[in-house]
Formats: C-alpha cells, sequence, structure tokens
C-alpha cells in the first residue's frame, strides 16, 4: 500500500517507529514530516498530506500529535479525508470497518509504541462493511 505518514513534534519518535514498522512490511511510505523533535505547528503538515490523501494519491493517512485531536480536527477539515482519532486497535479497526476511515490519528503521549504499532496494523488489515455503515458515511461530506 502507499501511505502518507505526518504530525508534529510530539509524534516524531512514534512517526520514526511506524516507519520503520511499515517499511519493513513493504508498504511504500511517503513522510510527510516533521523530521526532528523541534516545536513545530501540526497544520503545516496536516494539510499537505491530507490533500494527497484527499487526490487519492495514498491508500491511507496515518498522523501523530500529542493527543491526537490536533492533526485530527485539521486533517477533517478535508472534505474527502475521514480522519479517526483512535487509541485501542479494536477502535481503529471500528474506524475502518464502520467509518471507512482514510486517515488514522494517534495520540502518540497517551499511548504506547506497541499499541500505536498494534493499531496501525489492525487499521491497514481491516476492511469498510459497507451496506448500512455506506448509508451513513455518505451522509458525512458537508452540506
Ligand atoms: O494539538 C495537540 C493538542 O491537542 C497536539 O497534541 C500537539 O502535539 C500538542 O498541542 C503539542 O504541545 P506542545 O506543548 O507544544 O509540545
Amino acid at each position: 500500500m502507499k501511505i502518507a505518514l505526518g504530525g508534529d513534534h510530539a509524534g516524531y519518535q512514534y512517526k520514526e517507529v511506524l516507519k520503520s514498522q511499515l517499511e519493513q512490511l513493504g508498504h511504500e511510505i511517503n513522510d510527510f514530516g516533521p523530521f526532528s523533535e523541534t516545536s513545530v505547528d501540526y497544520p503545516d503538515f496536516v494539510h499537505p498530506l491530507s490533500t494527497a490523501v484527499e487526490k487519492k494519491e495514498y491508500d491511507f493517512g496515518i498522523l501523530i500529535c500529542g493527543s491526537g485531536n490536533g492533526v485530527a480536527i485539521t486533517a477533517n477539515k478535508h472534505a474527502g479525508v475521514r480522519a479517526a482519532l483512535c487509541w485501542n486497535a479494536e477502535l481503529a479497526g471500528l474506524a475502518r470497518s464502520h467509518n471507512n476511515a482514510n486517515v488514522l490519528c494517534i495520540p502518540a503521549r497517551f499511548v504506547s509504541d506497541q499499541v500505536a504499532q498494534d493499531m496501525v496494523a489492525t487499521f491497514l488489515t481491516t476492511e469498510f462493511e459497507g451496506g448500512r455503515h455506506q448509508n451513513r458515511v455518505d451522509k458525512i461530506a458537508c452540506r
């Protein structure tokens, strides 16, 4: 799969862990940054990634910041993005199966790096169920 990674300084270390995990699994990764733990503004990284996901240049996006809220709020400003803030693997799976989420948002300061890896693995291997859920997802679009 083609996966876009990004976030802010608070998610930098987890982003690096996840990048290694995903590359070892054979996924094609584009890291939108940041590339150090120097304090940055997450919108500067989330908007370009979200635009690329919205254009379907990537199968999924993964965003990591301290709480996950900043990146989720920013990513969901993009009509073609369904960004889900998750803190365990079950929620990551439901974000895919029920909400057809295309961006996973991870709260680096509130989960272990192992939980983050488990969430990513579940998110990338869970199919959208469609059916009744498709009717709901279709209604998400801004009126
Ligand atoms: O948007 C956020 C808070 O909901 C993100 O978690 C940021 O990573 C966080 O605000 C960064 O905080 P910092 O004190 O500037 O490191």
